[in-house]
């Protein structure tokens, strides 16, 4: 059968992969496993972001006195991760293919470098065959530097490995225009460019969950942007994933129409890295215009009003508009101090060129 796409994401959530009881539901991930060995044998590349390591490893640990949130983490991701792996391991082996563990962080996506080895890790495997199953270094991310969840995890693997789709599956059929427990209120088929969402989630999340449905919606439309389809679809559903991709029509789903406009790949990692931004460059009412409209153009200092923080060249930062909102992400061209030199100047070089901006 002819399929929509050929390389993909599929997050699996936490509360997927648990049972009530926090237990790891081997039940669930046998069918999620079977569903994937399918799609991979009829030649769709798949990358899988898999949660549940804290939430597998909480039930084989029971620690003597009582620990705090970071200590409780670390000991039952540490535990978990293991347990976790070594299931996916034992299933996949069953369908004779292999899999591979990528641990990452959030520092790991810091630099270009850094992002550049992992995606050549991942395309490395994925060139042999191998699924790779990626899970945040909960053992060794501290808050600061943390993913917000795995659904920020998961948006910068697909856009870092240029899928055609990412497949978020949670414990809810997609985003309900409404309370979900409201019988009034359904599931939003489509989702397109720059519709708001704010008012129809809750910040309910689920037990064993980190973020909840807001960052699910909010990475979903950066990804979306960038030219990703991405579907919030029903993990405990039998059959979900095969039948997202075989009979898209008839699968219940919330899908985020990407968009048509070619993102290219640095612009792409750029786009993910606001959370390393090191300053942020001011423009005027003139440059927020030019910005906003359909040229492509760079920011030059004639048209920046002030800077805020020190940066090196090549660090990421914030571009903010004449009101202070921010409009995008660059990687600067200069540092702090000779971009403050050559601020209202006529003339300079771009203090971030275009093929290096990210406008939101
Ligand atoms: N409008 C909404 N539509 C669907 N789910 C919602 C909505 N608002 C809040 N939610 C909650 O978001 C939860 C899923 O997010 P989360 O707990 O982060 O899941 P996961 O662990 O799969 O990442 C749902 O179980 C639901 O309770
Ligand atoms: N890295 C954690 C994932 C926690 C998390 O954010 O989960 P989720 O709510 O499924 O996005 C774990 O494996 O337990």
């Amino acid at each position: 059968m002819k399929q929509e796409f050929t390389r993909i994401a599929v997050k699996v959530g936490s509360n997927v992969l648990t049972r009530r009881d926090g237990t790891l539901d081997v039940t669930r991930m046998s069918a999620l496993v079977d569903q994937i060995a399918e799609l991979h044998k009829s030649g769709v590349e798949i990358i899988l972001i898999s949660s549940g390591a804290v939430a597998s490893g909480r039930s084989e640990v029971h620690p003597q006195k009582k620990l705090d949130s970071v200590d409780q983490r670390q000991l039952f991701s540490a535990v978990g991760q293991a347990k976790l792996i070594n299931r996916y391991y034992e299933l996949f082996r069953e369908h004779n293919i292999p899999v591979g563990q990528v641990l990452t962080t959030k520092e790991s996506f810091g630099t270009r470098r850094h992002y550049l080895n992992q995606k050549n890790c991942m395309t490395v495997m994925l060139e042999n065959n191998v699924i790779p199953i990626v899970n945040e270094n909960d053992t060794i991310s501290v808050s600061e530097l943390m993913f917000t969840d795995n659904d920020e995890l998961s948006g910068l693997i697909a856009s870092m490995m240029d899928t055609q789709a990412l497949i978020i599956l949670s414990n809810i059929d997609g985003i309900y225009n409404g309370s979900p427990s409201d019988p009034n209120s359904s599931v939003i088929r489509e989702i397109g460019h720059g519709k708001d969402l704010s008012n129809y989630i809750q910040t309910t999340k689920s037990s064993f969950g980190r973020g909840g449905m807001l960052t699910k919606t909010n990475i979903a439309r950066k990804v979306a942007d960038e030219g990703i389809t991405v579907i919030i679809a029903n993990g405990k559903r039998d059959n979900i994933l095969v039948d997202l991709l075989q009979h898209p029509e008839e699968t219940l789903c919330t899908r985020f129409i990407p968009s048509d406009e070619p993102v290219s790949s640095v612009k792409k990692w750029i786009a993910h890295s606001e959370g390393f931004a090191k300053g942020e460059i001011h423009i005027n009412e003139c440059a927020t215009e030019v910005l906003n409209s359909e040229k492509a153009v760079s920011i030059l200092p004639i048209g920046i009003t002030h800077i805020e923080g020190e940066f090196e060249k090549d660090d990421i930062v914030r571009i903010m508009d004449f009101q202070g909102n921010q409009v995008g992400v660059g990687k600067v061209n200069c540092d702090s101090k000779q971009a403050q030199e050559a601020i209202g100047k006529h003339g300079k070089k771009p203090v971030v060129h275009y093929d290096y901006l990210y406008i939101e």
